[in-house]
């Protein structure tokens, strides 16, 4: 599972220092000073600190300065990325940002009728909806879901045994219904969000390239996930039509353009991130299909895989997966190289995604006088027991540095579509909304403001005022059932 390579959570952090030549770094007096206890003690601007204090002030500050997000560094990366989309849309291969095809060529309108079932199927959640559309505007008339954890089991087993599982949860889910068999036989539809890379063949079908997160399912890469979840709804009994396969990038954009007009892309920040964002089919030279008459195809973006020379894999810097174990491993360093956290044998700290995102966002949004919701998650979580309050400010600080870093990137991710889309300044900007959809951004309140934050340092103050960003909460899950009745028959 640690899929997270020990360079890589270092990478941003000595990634750029590898640049500079041999820069000094602070050394502690070599035992000059009076001994204390066991540790030797340093003088230094701020009076005597014991040398425990002191290395692990050298951890931070290391991590600090590796973590660092200048303005001109995040403006390289937004033209970078908007030079990466380009790239992805030259010629298949052409970018590390895959840039794929959705198919989806025309957006829901307000005038989609009728009960559409969606099944979303995300990093860590696995979600099932039934939706009726009122049709002329009146949007959502009810629905219906109910969301389950993904065994993780089933993320590295079979395809069929995945596959089996999310039929078995939509059959429970329509066995519950009562009376709403479809209108004059019609076979019920559903739109099937599959948060991972496929390269489509149609709006409906298309093959898995590999996946990402925690999933490792051998026999599944390469196969139609349409065509395997059909063969494992057979086998439930289920009599429905897939209408759609879409990302849940794509799903989030679709679900907010549905309520607003102006939206441009839609962006997850969950398990892990992506992005998708409506482009003209004439710019996309690699399509050698003919053009949809909508003039425009949304394109899945699959920017988790964009790196540059600025910074390593964007994917696991940026996302829930990986947020709360690159902190563990800033933890781990601080407490071998020195020794701060007491007597403990390291064992949880040094296993890889024992500390999770939602641990360090509880850590870090501790508002106690004496952080004791932080003493609380290291104890409960890393066995670490009696830390002083100044050790507690400084895991707080460390996961600062990491979660503003991750939010800093994002803004500029997003910056760089807006860029590719000439929606990234000047007076006459029409109104963009970027929809953000996934539990990072919905429930990390610190990385979510800094993002904001940021989206406006690096537009300025003239193109932020037409630039916003909201909330589209589950979007992607209404947009499936939304890409679906689109396509109804
Ligand atoms: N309270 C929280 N604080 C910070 N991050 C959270 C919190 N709850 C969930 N997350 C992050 O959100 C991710 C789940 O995202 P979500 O969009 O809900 O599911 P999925 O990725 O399956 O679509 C988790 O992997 C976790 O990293
Ligand atoms: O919703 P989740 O699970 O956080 O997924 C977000 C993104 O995670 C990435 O790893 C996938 O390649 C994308 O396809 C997906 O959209």
């Amino acid at each position: 599972m640690d899929n997270v390579s020990s360079s890589c959570c270092y990478a941003v952090c000595s990634y750029r220092k590898a640049k500079e030549q041999n820069k000094k770094s602070t050394t502690l007096i070599p035992f000059r000073c009076r001994r204390v206890d066991r540790f030797s003690i340093r003088l230094s601007g701020t009076g005597i600190m014991a040398a425990v204090e002191v290395e692990a002030e050298k951890v931070v500050a290391e991590l600090r300065e590796g973590c660092a997000t200048p303005a001109s560094l995040l403006r390289d990366v937004a033209a970078a990325m908007a030079g990466e989309m380009g790239a992805g849309l030259e010629k298949e291969g052409g970018s590390r940002v895959k840039m794929l095809l959705s198919y989806v060529d025309k957006l829901p309108t307000g005038r989609e009728e009728g009960l559409f079932y969606g099944l979303d199927l995300g990093g860590t959640n696995f979600r099932v909806l039934k939706v009726h559309l009122g049709g002329s505007k009146k949007h959502v008339v009810n629905s219906e879901s109910r969301e389950v954890s993904i065994p993780p089991h089933l993320m590295s087993g079979t395809s069929s045994e995945l596959f089996g599982f999310i039929a078995g949860e939509l059959g429970k889910f329509v066995a519950e219904e009562e009376g709403t068999d479809m209108p004059n036989g019609k076979k019920k539809e559903l739109g099937f969000t599959f948060s991972f890379p496929v390269r489509q063949r149609s709006v409906a079908s298309g093959t898995l390239v590999k996946w990402t997160k925690a999933f490792s399912i051998d026999d599944a890469v390469g196969e139609d996930v349409v065509a395997e979840l059909q063969t494992a709804m057979v086998k439930q009994g289920l009599d429905m039509h897939v209408a759609a396969l879409i990302n849940d990038a794509v799903g989030t954009l679709a679900g907010a353009i549905y309520y607003d007009e102006d939206v441009v892309a839609g962006v997850i920040f969950g398990t892990g991130t992506n992005a998708a964002y409506v482009e003209k089919a004439n710019a996309i030279p690699k399509w050698e299909g003919e053009l949809p008459n909508s003039g425009d195809m949304v394109i899945n973006m699959e920017w988790g895989n964009f790196y540059s020379s600025d910074l390593p894999i964007y994917e696991k810097l940026t996302s829930g997966m990986y947020l709360g174990e690159i902190v563990r491993r800033v933890l781990l360093k601080l407490s071998l190289q020195s020794g701060i956290f007491s007597s403990i044998d390291n064992s949880k700290l040094k296993t890889c995604f024992h500390l999770r995102t939602p641990h360090i966002s509880a850590m870090h949004h501790d508002e106690t006088p004496d952080l004791k919701i932080v003493a609380e998650k290291l104890h409960q979580i890393l066995e670490i027991k009696d830390t002083s309050l100044e050790t507690r400010k400084m895991v707080v600080e460390i996961c600062d540095i990491v979660a503003r870093r991750a939010a800093r990137l994002a803004a500029a991710g997003i910056a760089g579509i807006l860029m590719k889309l000439g929606r990234n300044g000047g007076i006459d900007n029409p109104r963009s909304v970027i929809a953000i959809d996934g539990g990072l951004f919905e429930h990390y309140t610190k990385f979510r403001e800094c993002l904001e934050s940021t989206l406006g340092e690096l537009l300025g103050e003239e193109a932020s005022k037409s630039v916003a960003v909201k909330h589209a909460n589950d979007g992607s899950g209404i947009g499936a059932a939304l890409i679906a009745a689109s396509q109804s028959r």
